[in-house]
C-alpha cells in the first residue's frame, strides 16, 4: 500500500485463532511486509493466547454466548478492533462462521487457511476426513472468505503425499509443514500484488 505521501505503508493484520496457534506463529516470525497488529480469539485457553503474548501482540476475545446473536457479537468485535485499525481478517484456524456484519466491514479482505484441498474435505476436520477416506494425496488451501463455508475463490493450493507408512499424526505434522510455509508466502504475494 502506498500512502498519500508515496510512502509504502505496510497493512494491519488482524488474525483470528481458536487454537494452538502455530500458523500464528509462522506469520510472526515471517518478517511479513505488514503489521500484525492483535489476535482475536473465541476460546479462553487457547495455546495462540500464550503465543500472542510472548510476541507482545494484544488479544481480543470474542467468545459467543448464550443469548448473544453472531451480528451482536460481531458487531461488538468491531467496535473492539477499531482502535487497531485493521486493514485485514487473516483467519489461521479460527473455528466460527464469519457473518455478515464482518464479511461487509472487510470485503474481498477476510483470507482463510483450510488443510485440504478445497474443494475437497471442507468444515472444521479437513485432515482427518481426507485420512479416513484414504487420499494418496491431499494439501493446503488458501481462500478469500465468503458467505459459505470453504467456499470462497481459491488464491493458492499446496499438495501434500500420504505415504502407505503415514498415521494421521504424521501427516497432520507433514500438513502443518506445508501450511506454515504457504501461508506467510501467499500473504507477502497479496501484499506485494496491493491486494491485502
Ligand atoms: N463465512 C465463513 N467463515 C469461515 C470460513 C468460511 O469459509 N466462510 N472458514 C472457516 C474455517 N473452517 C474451515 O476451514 C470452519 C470453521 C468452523 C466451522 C463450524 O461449523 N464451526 C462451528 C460453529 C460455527 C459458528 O458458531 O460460527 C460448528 O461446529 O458449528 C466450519 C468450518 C472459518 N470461518
Ligand atoms: N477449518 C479450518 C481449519 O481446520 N483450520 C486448521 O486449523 C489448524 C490450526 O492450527 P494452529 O492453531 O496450530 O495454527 C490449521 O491446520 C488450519 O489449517
Amino acid at each position: 500500500m502506498i500512502d498519500q505521501s508515496n510512502t509504502e505503508v505496510k497493512p494491519r493484520l488482524a488474525i483470528f485463532a481458536s487454537g494452538n496457534g502455530t500458523n500464528f506463529e509462522a506469520l510472526m516470525t515471517a518478517d511479513l511486509p505488514a503489521q500484525i497488529c492483535v489476535v482475536v480469539c473465541d476460546q479462553p485457553n487457547a495455546g495462540v493466547i500464550e503465543r500472542a503474548n510472548h510476541h507482545q501482540i494484544p488479544v481480543v476475545m470474542s467468545v459467543a454466548q448464550k443469548g448473544v446473536s453472531k451480528v451482536a457479537r460481531e458487531q461488538q468485535l468491531l467496535n473492539d478492533l477499531a482502535e487497531y485499525r485493521v486493514d485485514d481478517l487473516v483467519l489461521a484456524g479460527y473455528m466460527r462462521i464469519i457473518g455478515r456484519t464482518l464479511l461487509a466491514a472487510f470485503p474481498r479482505h477476510i483470507i482463510n487457511i483450510h488443510p485440504a484441498l478445497l474443494p475437497a474435505f471442507p468444515g472444521r476436520h479437513g485432515i482427518e476426513d481426507a485420512y479416513q477416506y484414504g487420499v494418496k494425496v491431499t494439501g493446503v488451501t488458501i481462500h478469500y472468505v465468503d458467505g459459505g463455508v470453504d467456499t470462497g475463490e481459491i488464491i493458492a493450493q499446496a499438495p501434500v503425499l500420504r505415504s502407505e507408512t503415514d498415521t494421521l499424526a504424521s501427516l497432520e505434522t507433514k500438513i502443518h509443514e506445508v501450511e506454515h510455509q504457504l501461508y506467510p508466502e501467499t500473504i507477502r504475494h497479496l501484499i506485494q500484488k496491493g491486494v491485502l
